[in-house]
């Protein structure tokens, strides 16, 4: 375990924000993520790597996943469960700035991806000038034109950073006119499963990316570093940073039990090393782990559970040696 200091927390306190839910996409059962995590010990582990950790339970969205399965949310346009979606996150998005605020490290566990529009704008409302690091298969930067699917998992991105088609009801009522986040302050590893709308919208804004590809040709190692040099702009490593790690950026040999797996992904340790470097730079200011399902490939749950752990773990200071 190393103690490193964390530059932007008050104390090495964290509060672990789970979120039970599933309707950016549609598989049931990712909303059943956050619980596993919890019974499989994740709070003692937090402790043990001494952390002061807050847990108040989950939070309480029933009301809101009732309306999901009453099919009462219609679509709107392309976007499917959008008004579950929009509150949702609407509250992630305050209890996570509630607790950055507080200068403890918030630990959003999903949930579906679609959880990050309400992590992201939550942390950056505490720490403004953080950046984002997205570790996925997937860019999640689909915008309600160009989604194919109409699920929202596939879009939180586009939402912060304002892009043209993401100005619509009902997140128009309190996502933020003024983009959340900068373009050049957000970088992707892992990636492999674009699609086509999403190419054009990396291209065109010039978004930093580290696919399976440059994974494969630098290192993950040399890919940590050029990616902390992209968001910090220089050898400095003081910029906060928000860490979204979606389960499915790893191989769905290391951890099955996800809803959108992709072949060709991160190993157990490259995934684990990029949480080890980050947590290294006592920069982390928040970290998402999403799209833990339990349900699917349900003989494996365990070890993708047990993976989402250890991942946390890796992110908050336990090491090898
Ligand atoms: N968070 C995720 N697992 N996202 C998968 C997105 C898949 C696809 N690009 C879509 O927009 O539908
Ligand atoms: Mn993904
Ligand atoms: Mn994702």
């Amino acid at each position: 375990m190393s103690e490193i200091r964390q530059r932007y927390l008050k104390s090495r306190s964290l509060s672990i924000i789970g979120c039970p839910f599933s309707g950016g996409q549609g598989r049931r059962g990712v909303d059943t993520g956050p619980n596993s995590l919890i019974d499989a010990g994740l709070i003692s582990q937090l402790q043990e790597l001494s952390w002061d950790v807050s847990f108040e339970g989950h939070q309480q969205f029933e009301d809101i996943n009732s309306i999901l399965e009453s099919g009462e949310d219609k679509d709107i346009g392309t976007m499917k469960n959008p008004r579950s979606v929009s509150e949702v996150n609407k509250r992630v998005s305050e209890v996570v700035g509630k607790h950055a605020k507080e200068g403890r490290l918030p630990l959003t566990l999903g949930g579906d991806h679609s959880l990050a529009l309400g992590t992201v704008t939550g942390s950056l409302s505490a720490h403004p000038n953080a950046a984002l690091i997205w570790i996925d298969a997937h860019a999640d930067i689909n915008t309600p034109d160009t989604t194919p699917s109409g699920n929202l998992h596939g879009c939180p991105v586009s939402f912060l950073l304002g892009l043209k088609g993401t100005d619509v009801e009902p997140f128009s009522s309190w996502v933020p006119k003024k983009p959340v986040l900068k373009a050049d302050s957000l970088v992707y590893i892992g990636l492999r499963d674009i699609d086509s709308g999403e190419r054009k919208i990396l291209k065109e804004n010039g978004i930093k990316c580290f696919s399976m590809h440059e994974v494969d040709r630098y290192g993950i190692g040399k890919v940590v570093e050029l990616a902390l040099d992209h968001v910090n702009g220089g050898s400095s490593r003081e910029r906060p940073i928000h860490l979204s790690f979606d389960v499915d950026a790893l191989d769905p040999s290391v951890a099955p039990s996800t809803g959108t797996p992709v072949r060709g992904g991160l190993t157990f340790r490259e995934g684990h090393y990029i949480c080890e470097a980050l947590y290294e730079t006592g920069s982390l200011v928040a970290m998402d782990l999403m799209e833990v399902n339990p349900t699917l490939m349900a003989d494996h749950a365990k070890q993708t559970i047990a993976i989402g752990c250890s991942l946390i773990r890796s992110a908050l200071g336990e090491t090898l040696l």
